[in-house]
């Protein structure tokens, strides 16, 4: 859909619609125990002296360059976490939309969501352990990284059609720099209470084992539905609401 022809409604389906992704995520991480050292400050030093630091940091800022050149930052849909000394874009540009208010537009808040990731969601639903697959646990934490980002700065967009649609009702609190009343404006309770529910309902469809036989699977699932619902409730949207209200402290800069 053009972005000009944005409503809440679609971009809340689109909001739906990455709750798939970011739920096949966490089932594809989930597949692997803690694995500690793909964290370790210490676990990557080479004699080259190339990189040092965890292993985790190192494919998501190496991976973000190779899609730096392949133009991936390009699109205002995508945040890298490493922003500093992205190599250029190797491919033709793409005229992106301008939908959203340029000075808001640069928000960028992955480094609190690294850091919620690493310290707070990961233990929630990954068993404790160490199975040396660390390249791999690093490659499934990248996908939940980015799947999480786009989602929780698609606020930006959600704020901005919210704005669009009713400015006057937005404005006062913007120019009184009045968070509490911008967080207020842009809560809808019920919306999130559904939210919660519909990503339980869909970790336990997308995480129960597939059997030929008749056998259920005996209320087992690959991600716990409950915890998903709660990264939801407790971090995904809080910080999709930091996010819109940060947007819209911008919006009449
Ligand atoms: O749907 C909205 O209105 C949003 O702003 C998105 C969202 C969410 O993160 O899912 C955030 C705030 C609202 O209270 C409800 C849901």
């Amino acid at each position: 859909m053009a972005r000009n022809c944005l409503t809440l409604e679609s971009v809340r389906h689109s909001l739906i619609r990455q709750e798939d992704s970011i739920i096949f995520g966490l089932i594809e991480r989930a597949h692997f125990p803690i694995n500690f050292p793909t964290y370790s400050q210490s676990y990557v030093s080479n004699s080259l002296h190339t990189f040092s630091g965890p292993l985790l940091r190192f494919v998501v800022k190496e991976t973000e360059a190779l899609l730096a050149k392949a133009g991936r930052y390009a699109n205002p849909e995508e945040h890298p976490f490493f922003p500093e000394d992205l190599p250029p874009s190797v491919v033709p540009p793409h005229n992106f939309e301008k939908f959203l208010h340029p000075p808001a537009a640069s928000i960028n808040i992955n480094k609190d969501i690294w850091d919620t990731y690493i310290n707070k969601l990961l233990q929630l639903f990954v068993t404790p352990g160490d199975d040396g697959n660390y390249a791999s646990t690093a490659a499934s934490d990248l996908l939940c990284l980015q799947a999480l980002s786009r989602r929780i700065h698609y606020g930006k967009l959600v704020a901005e059609v919210k704005f669009r649609e009713s400015p006057q009702e937005y404005e006062p609190a913007i120019r009184a720099k009045d968070r509490d009343t911008l967080m207020k404006l842009l809560t809808f309770e019920k919306v999130e209470e559904a939210v919660m529910k519909r990503v339980a309902k869909k970790a336990m469809m997308f995480g129960q084992e597939v059997t030929l036989n008749k056998d259920g699977n005996d209320g087992k699932y690959k991600v716990d539905p409950s915890v998903v619902s709660r990264l939801y409730g407790d971090w995904i949207m809080p910080l999709t609401k930091h996010v819109e209200v940060e947007y819209l402290l911008r919006r009449l800069d």
